[in-house]
């Protein structure tokens, strides 16, 4: 474990023989995650991101929170992508992960305190902890907004969506439609693109991409919706940190959002976490 810099960002570096990864100052934002025995990176980074203090386009953003646009003047996907973080913590694990733990420099929102811990090794864990700190109840929506990278979103299937129902930003989130079968990017319904939230999720999901001959296995805990976002090449070419970038991800965000809030009583805590594991496919023949 070090500091130092990726892709132009500062960041904590850890360099293990499990694991390579790189976590941001700005927003705590794990950048890029690769176990040693992966053949590619998991995380997609854009070429085009933006500089602190813009919000940095790929690996996985904090939306925190709240998920999606702000109120009023406030920013989308909430005010922890933009903070300053600390390393409060780490250690070496027995196995050979690393775990660390990161706070805000300054906690952004009074009576609430989040915490992130990663645990990186061959397999990743990633959890953002909140806490009610004050007297009042309060509601949380929030994901792990996390930019798989995929070597062609076209190509690519998720399943653990079968029979779930979502709510499409393309009709504000109006109308709850039905998923049959695996997700795809040219579902007819609404081809080349998709920004969804699928609720009452189970948990596991399973991104299968042929192209890299691998698959991401994804289970979350605290989470019942799961969003599925990639903008398509118009929409990609439309946002100046994505431009052609588009195919080579597939956001899936395990997430609070929309209908699945949190209610977070004074003193209470509420976890909301990721597991994602690299399942390489083997050469036959
Ligand atoms: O550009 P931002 O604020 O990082 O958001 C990226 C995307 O984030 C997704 O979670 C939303 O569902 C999309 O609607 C949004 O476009």
């Amino acid at each position: 474990m070090r500091e130092g810099v990726h892709a132009g960002t500062a960041c904590w570096i850890v360099d293990t023989a499990h694991a390579q990864a790189a976590i941001a100052r700005h927003g705590g934002q794990l950048l890029a995650w690769r176990p040693a025995d992966a053949a590619h990176d998991v995380l997609w980074l854009s070429p085009l991101a933006k500089r602190p203090p813009a919000p940095l386009r790929g690996g996985v953003p904090l939306c925190w929170p709240w998920f999606g646009s702000g109120e009023g003047d406030l920013p989308a996907h909430g005010l922890a992508r933009t903070r300053a973080w600390a390393l409060d913590d780490w250690r070496l694990d027995d196995d050979g992960s690393v775990a660390l733990t990161l706070r805000p420099e300054t906690q952004p929102v009074p009576g609430l305190e989040v915490i992130e811990h990663l645990r990186i090794g061959g397999v990743l864990e990633q959890t953002l902890e909140t806490r009610n700190t004050g007297d009042v109840p309060l509601a949380l929506t929030q994901a792990l907004h996390s930019y798989f990278h995929v070597g062609d979103v076209a190509q690519v299937e998720v399943d653990g969506l079968d029979g779930h129902d979502y709510l499409d930003k393309y009709e504000g989130y109006a109308a709850a439609r039905h998923q049959r079968g695996a997700w795809r990017l040219d579902d007819p319904r609404d081809p080349g693109r998709s920004d969804r939230v699928y609720l009452g999720t189970g948990g596991r999901y399973l991104l299968r991409d042929p192209v890299l001959a691998r698959s991401l296995a994804i289970t979350s805990v605290g989470s019942h919706s799961l969003v599925v976002w990639n903008p398509g090449a118009t929409g990609g070419r439309a946002m100046d940190d994505v431009g052609d970038g588009w195919r080579h991800y597939l956001c899936l965000e395990v997430a609070n959002a929309v209908t699945d809030r949190v209610q977070l009583a004074p003193g209470t805590t509420h976890r909301l976490s990721q597991r994602v594991e690299v399942q390489e496919s083997h050469a036959t023949g």
